[in-house]
């Protein structure tokens, strides 16, 4: 599989300006279609979770298994390559006594070391009716502080509605709202907890929050991709 040259300067730029970069086809038509499909695979994944049952809003999604699918890999690896600089210069930002290693095996190292051991990439399914609250991707202690989402349907025709949506709480200010407009195959980047901006007394921490509107109708699915592994 082709992916697209990352340019991190260029997403670290949009991720401060704006709380989340897009990167434009990065999957084919056909690729997402063969990923989406295989969320009937039920051997490829480790679990299901309704999100009813959890309150965490209507739909489910699965978490993949190891060893991930090829391509599931392929783009965690791509992607962990871009972030982990970005995710370096944050920890400096905000003065965080915290180092991101190069490279994504050293990093899964560090979370299997202290339980962290349960792959969290995930396909999500939604139909009519739909959503996915507001919410953080924390699983323990070890967090990668960025992640990626790629959209598998087309919008417009598999599904309506369903717009990918960030928060952002600023200290002592109410929350900005962000609508990310994805076409099949593009992937947002954005922040897991919060990034930093910077005011008149240098940086502090923007909390951000990323959720998924009503599904008005057809069926959507969308491929998450999380760096740190899960206890
Ligand atoms: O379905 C979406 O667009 C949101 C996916 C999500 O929450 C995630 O990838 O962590
Ligand atoms: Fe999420």
């Amino acid at each position: 599989m082709t992916l697209p040259i990352l340019d991190s300067k260029l997403i670290q730029q949009s991720l401060e300006q704006y709380g989340y970069a897009r990167i434009s086809r990065v999957l084919t038509p056909e690729q997402c279609q063969h990923i989406s499909q295989s969320y009937g695979q039920a051997s490829l994944f480790r679990s299901r979770i309704v999100m009813q049952r959890y309150n965490f809003g209507a739909g489910e999604y699965q978490y993949f298994a190891y060893p991930l699918p090829a391509p599931i890999d392929q783009l965690r690896y791509w992607g962990y390559a871009a972030l982990s600089p970005i995710a370096n210069a944050w920890a400096d930002a905000l003065q965080l006594d915290r180092h991101f290693p190069e490279q994504l095996d050293d990093f899964l190292q560090r979370c299997h070391q202290h339980g962290q051991v349960r792959p969290t990439p995930l396909l999500l399914r939604y139909q009519a009716g739909d959503y996915n609250c507001l919410h953080q991707d924390l699983y323990g202690e070890h967090v990668f502080p960025l992640q990626m989402a790629i959209m598998l349907s087309q919008p417009g025709t598999d599904f309506q509605g369903g717009e990918f949506a960030l928060t952002e709480q600023r200290p002592r200010m109410q929350s900005r709202i962000e609508v990310v407009p994805l076409a099949q195959g593009d992937a947002v980047i954005f922040p897991v907890q919060y990034r930093p901006a910077r005011g008149s007394r240098g940086y502090h921490r923007v909390q951000m929050r990323h959720g998924v509107s009503r599904i008005h109708s057809g069926q959507r699915y969308m491929l998450g991709i999380i760096f740190h592994d899960a206890n």
